[in-house]
């Protein structure tokens, strides 16, 4: 399941235990992005905060595992990108992508999108607000209805900015990391541009110097 989890809540994980029940997954890979590039216009947390919040919040399930690929690989986040790393660390499991509604919606405008269907089966789940789509023929995306969670990151960053509680919303982990490292509040903004202006590795060492 691939996301940009800023923050990771309760929506993305209900998701992901419904299709790994339903479809009997032995394992379900979170794949933060790198640069979420249909979200360039957007201030986006830097991604080494927005992969610890994922481990977190999956710390405590067996089946579900974090990967780096996205976030390792240098420049925009293309899907068929993530698809063919996933293959070539696990060349012999079957893979499925699991997508919302609204992340869905937009499937037609991803990059080589006539080519991600050979790379692993679709799923889209139900997301309040949104109509869930398969686009008919030369697609391969299976649909799936699951309880429905009116849980947005941006709610929630908006909630945090706000003062208001996420407790519930988002893992108690998340919340916890969340407070520890002052996110999404507008009057961290500045320690969040620093980071966002250091160089990857430079990140890596600031985020784990800081956590
Ligand atoms: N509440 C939810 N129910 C079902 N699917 C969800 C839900 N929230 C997110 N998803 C799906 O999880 C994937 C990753 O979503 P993303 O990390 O962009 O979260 P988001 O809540 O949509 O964030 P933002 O509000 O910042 O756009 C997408 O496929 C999205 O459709
Ligand atoms: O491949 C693309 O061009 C593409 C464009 C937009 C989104 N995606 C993927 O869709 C997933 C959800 O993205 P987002 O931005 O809603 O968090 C995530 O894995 C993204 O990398 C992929």
């Amino acid at each position: 399941m691939g996301g940009t989890f800023d923050p990771i809540h309760h929506g993305h994980l209900v998701a992901a235990s419904e299709v790994a029940a339903e479809l009997d997954l032995d394992e379900v890979v979170f794949v933060p992005t790198g640069e979420p590039w249909q979200k360039a216009g957007k201030k986006v947390s830097p991604a080494e905060h927005r992969y610890l919040m994922t481990v977190v919040a999956t710390a405590s399930n067996p089946r579900f595992t974090v990967s780096r690929v996205d976030i390792d690989r240098p420049g925009p986040t293309y899907t068929a990108d993530t698809l063919r790393d996933l293959r070539a660390q696990r060349p012999d499991a079957e893979l499925f992508f699991i997508t919302g509604a609204d992340a869905l919606e937009q499937i037609m405008t991803w990059k080589d999108v006539d080519e991600i269907w050979d790379l692993a089966h679709f799923v889209g789940v139900t997301r309040p607000g949104h109509e869930l789509n398969d686009f008919g023929r030369d697609t391969d995306i299976s649909l799936m209805e699951i309880p429905a969670m009116a849980i947005s990151s941006t709610d929630c960053r908006l909630r945090v900015n706000d003062g208001k509680p996420v407790w519930y919303l988002v893992p108690d982990g998340v919340v916890q990391y969340i407070a520890k490292h002052r996110l999404y509040r507008a009057d961290a903004e500045s320690d969040q541009v620093a980071l966002d202006n250091l160089t990857r590795g430079q990140r890596t060492a600031a985020v784990e110097t800081s956590a």
